[in-house]
């Protein structure tokens, strides 16, 4: 299982975050991503833990102004992106460049959806992995793996149906090791977490909690 912690916006300090994301990473054996704001990237990549962005731009060297371009992450310290994140929503086509701008440095990709019809179609614009994320659950204290298990089966099937070779992650109130487990249970390659170790006072701990039972 992949843990991909989200720092959003979230006032947390993304050292101590990515820190404690390393340090978890590496006795507990489990993959620990964390995704900061963009400014973060540099620092956080230092700490050697596995960094992820929260987003690229579907544009390539140019007059983008406010763009995040894919090789200006990947220089940063970045390994992998997230596209299309619930907060952050696209047009499929847009998503489609997004995919292209984070093929030319090689990051890895997740693209997230709202439910399985979504996802299928993500899955068919070949990213790495797709991530199926109800956004009425974003930010709660019920996991999707609890409160809607069958989104998250539907839409490995639904992957699988398109690309085999897509991972599926899920996310919406993963906070637990229970959670986690559950997510893995019903087929899920990985989970894409935040409030739980973003709002925690202490997000070392959360992150032993979530990776315990692996
Ligand atoms: O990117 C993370 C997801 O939106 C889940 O957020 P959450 O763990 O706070 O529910």
């Amino acid at each position: 299982m992949f843990v991909l912690v989200n720092l959003k916006a979230y006032p947390c300090d993304p050292i101590e975050v990515a820190e404690a994301a390393a340090t978890v990473s590496d006795e507990s054996g489990v993959d620990v991503g964390v995704a900061p704001q963009a400014a973060d990237l540099s620092a956080v990549a230092e700490t050697g833990v596995e960094t992820w962005a929260q987003h690229v731009s579907p544009v390539e060297h140019g007059s983008h102004t406010g763009s995040t371009l894919a090789e200006a992450v990947a220089d940063a310290g970045a390994t992998g992106t997230m596209i299309n994140h619930s907060e952050n929503r696209l047009k499929l086509a847009d998503i489609d460049g997004s995919l292209d701008a984070a093929a030319r440095p090689g990051l890895e990709t997740v693209v997230c959806a709202n439910n399985p019809e979504q996802i299928a179609a993500a899955a068919a614009l070949g990213p790495d992995a797709v991530a199926v994320e109800p956004p009425e659950l974003i930010g709660g204290d019920v996991s999707v793996a609890t409160a809607d298990p069958e989104i998250v089966e539907d839409a490995v099937d639904a992957a699988a149906a398109v690309d085999e070779s897509v991972d599926v992650y899920c996310g919406a109130g993963i906070s637990t090791g229970e959670d986690v487990v559950a997510a893995d249970e019903l087929g899920a390659d990985g989970v894409l977490l935040a409030s739980g170790v973003a709002k925690a006072d202490d997000p070392q701990a959360a992150l032993e909690d979530l990776v315990e039972p692996l």
